[in-house]
């Protein structure tokens, strides 16, 4: 028994584990271990997402619309998601119907503003940018009277400077602008420019003016160097075709099928884009005040015609395709009035009016023969205007009364004036959003302002936190026991038999 204790002692005493040195190996080892995680995890922790903001004003023909945009704060260069975070609508017309009052221009302006205040977190006011683009409203106002148009633009500017945005400036965008932002948007949204992806085009239909914008093959920029938009985004080279139709907005289009039918000035009209049992009293001088008919408005005419609707689809597109030039094209092909349009390709998303009209009329599935849309017109054209009122009591009747014109004119842009066939009208999508955010210019214009979207591709992200603190502790227990069997020849022997010393 006293034998046995003895060389159980002496056992103990010759196991290398418990010598000094390496208990003393092993706690340093331990102690280094975890001072190198806890280093890791407390210097590489994710801080809180910040994010950043930015505001545009769209100031359209018809509406002015404020968007809200949030990034996070540390991708502002990068490939981080730009969203929409809120839009408002400003009450009232847009900016240019304020010619002849432009303080109430920025007057109406207030309570949008006062919305994004309250939305933008305080401590980002003073970084936030605020810009405001106007598109074709102004255009034509600019046309008609541009001291009209600066004054407009002024009174807009002083009222977006009393608050504690970054103010960066209100201008009118070109034709182009709006076309290749509006595109850009689109891609963006997509996820089409990161991965460099075969883009989709972009068709905007306003209320006084229309784009199409899209990347063909077959355009280099050569034929026709005004429609051509040159991007390096990403590390890709794109080159756009976009053209931008003043006047064929939707508004200002319906006013020159109205010019068409009143060129006799004549006390009333049958309308064939109006639904039957629909009459109005309209003004000839209201009518023909833009720049778009001005020059048609026809002597000797009384101050007013009665407009009464007819309700034929057939008539009605051949009112709608008289607006459109087929007769001159000095370029290889051309969509209409003398304007050069390469070849359509790829898939297009539509959106603005494209999509108020065509989801009222419930015309958003592309994929139905372009006959079934005429029926689906003719008849909607052909509901008498008290039914139509009926079944629709919700929508306001300023739409209402238009949607027979709307949604003829939108096919008849789109097969006549741009070229659709069955094949590529199926390749269009009507869009309002995407992934939440609206689909126009604004977005673009802000990433192409902040420069948010890099012209060669951002480097390949680092590690996440996670992946971090793993490989940082992986290679610490490696280097440990490495170190370890390094001291292998200072190990005491260990033998199982038990030394008798
Ligand atoms: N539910 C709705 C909302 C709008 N509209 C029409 O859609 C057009 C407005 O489109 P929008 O993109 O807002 O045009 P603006 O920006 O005002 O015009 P532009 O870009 O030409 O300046 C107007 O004709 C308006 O009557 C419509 O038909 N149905």
């Amino acid at each position: 028994m006293s034998a046995q204790r003895v060389d159980n002692r002496e056992m103990k005493e010759k196991n290398p584990w418990q010598t000094p040195v390496t208990i003393i190996i092993t706690v340093i080892g331990v102690i280094a271990i975890v001072a190198l995680v806890t280093v890791a995890v407390l210097q590489n922790r994710p801080l809180p997402q910040k994010y950043k903001y930015g505001i545009v004003l769209d100031a359209g023909s018809s509406h002015t619309a404020l968007y809200i945009y949030e990034w996070p704060a540390e991708k502002d260069n990068n490939t981080g998601r730009v969203e929409q975070t809120h839009s408002c609508k400003v009450k009232g017309p847009g900016i240019s119907s304020y010619a002849h009052d432009p303080l109430k221009a920025g007057e109406s302006l207030r309570v949008c503003m006062q919305e994004a205040e309250q939305r933008v977190p305080g401590k980002r006011h003073q970084e936030t940018p605020l810009y405001l683009g106007a598109t074709a409203g102004m255009r034509l106002l600019n046309i008609e009277n541009s001291s009209a148009s600066d004054e407009v633009l002024k009174a807009v500017e002083s009222a977006l400077q009393k608050f504690p945005f970054s103010y960066q400036g209100a201008r009118i965008l070109s034709g182009q602008e709006e076309g290749a932002f509006g595109w850009v948007t689109v891609n963006y949204l997509d996820d089409r420019l990161t991965q460099g992806l075969d883009t989709t085009g972009a068709l905007d239909l306003g209320g006084a003016s229309t784009q199409i914008s899209f990347v063909s093959e077959k355009f280099d920029g050569s034929e026709s160097p005004s429609n051509s938009v040159t991007f390096r985004l990403y590390g890709n080279d794109y080159n756009l075709y976009t053209h931008s139709f003043l006047c064929y907005g939707k508004d200002q289009a319906l006013r020159m099928t109205l010019a068409q039918q009143t060129q006799s000035g004549q006390a009333s009209i049958l309308d064939p884009c109006f639904n039957t049992g629909y009459t109005v009293m309209k003004n000839y001088s209201v009518l023909y005040d833009s720049p778009c008919v001005s020059d048609r408005k026809p002597q000797n005419a009384p101050a007013t015609f009665n407009q009464t609707g007819k309700g034929n689809f057939t008539e009605c597109q051949e009112v709608v395709k008289s607006v459109f030039n087929f007769t001159h094209c000095k370029y290889s092909q051309c969509s209409f009035n003398g304007v050069f349009q390469p070849l359509l390709q790829g898939p297009f998303g539509a959106f603005s009016a494209y999509y108020f009209v065509m989801n009222f009329l419930n015309l958003t599935d592309t994929s139905i023969p372009l006959k079934a849309v005429e029926d689906k017109l003719n008849s909607f054209c052909s509901t008498p205007w008290n039914q139509i009122k009926q079944q629709h009591p919700d929508v306001k009747v300023k739409y209402l009364a238009e949607y027979c014109f709307s949604g003829t004119y939108i096919l008849t842009l789109l097969t006549e004036g741009y070229k659709f066939d069955q094949t590529s009208y199926s390749n269009i999508k009507f869009i309002k959003k995407i992934k939440g955010s609206d689909a126009g210019w604004t977005l673009g214009y802000m990433l192409n302002l902040t420069n948010m979207i890099p012209a060669e591709a951002p480097d390949s992200p680092p590690l996440p936190h996670a992946g971090y603190v793993s490989i940082v502790t992986i290679m610490a227990v490696l280097l440990f026991i490495l170190f370890i069997v390094s001291l292998r020849p200072l190990w005491p022997r260990c033998s199982k038999q038990p030394q008798i010393v």
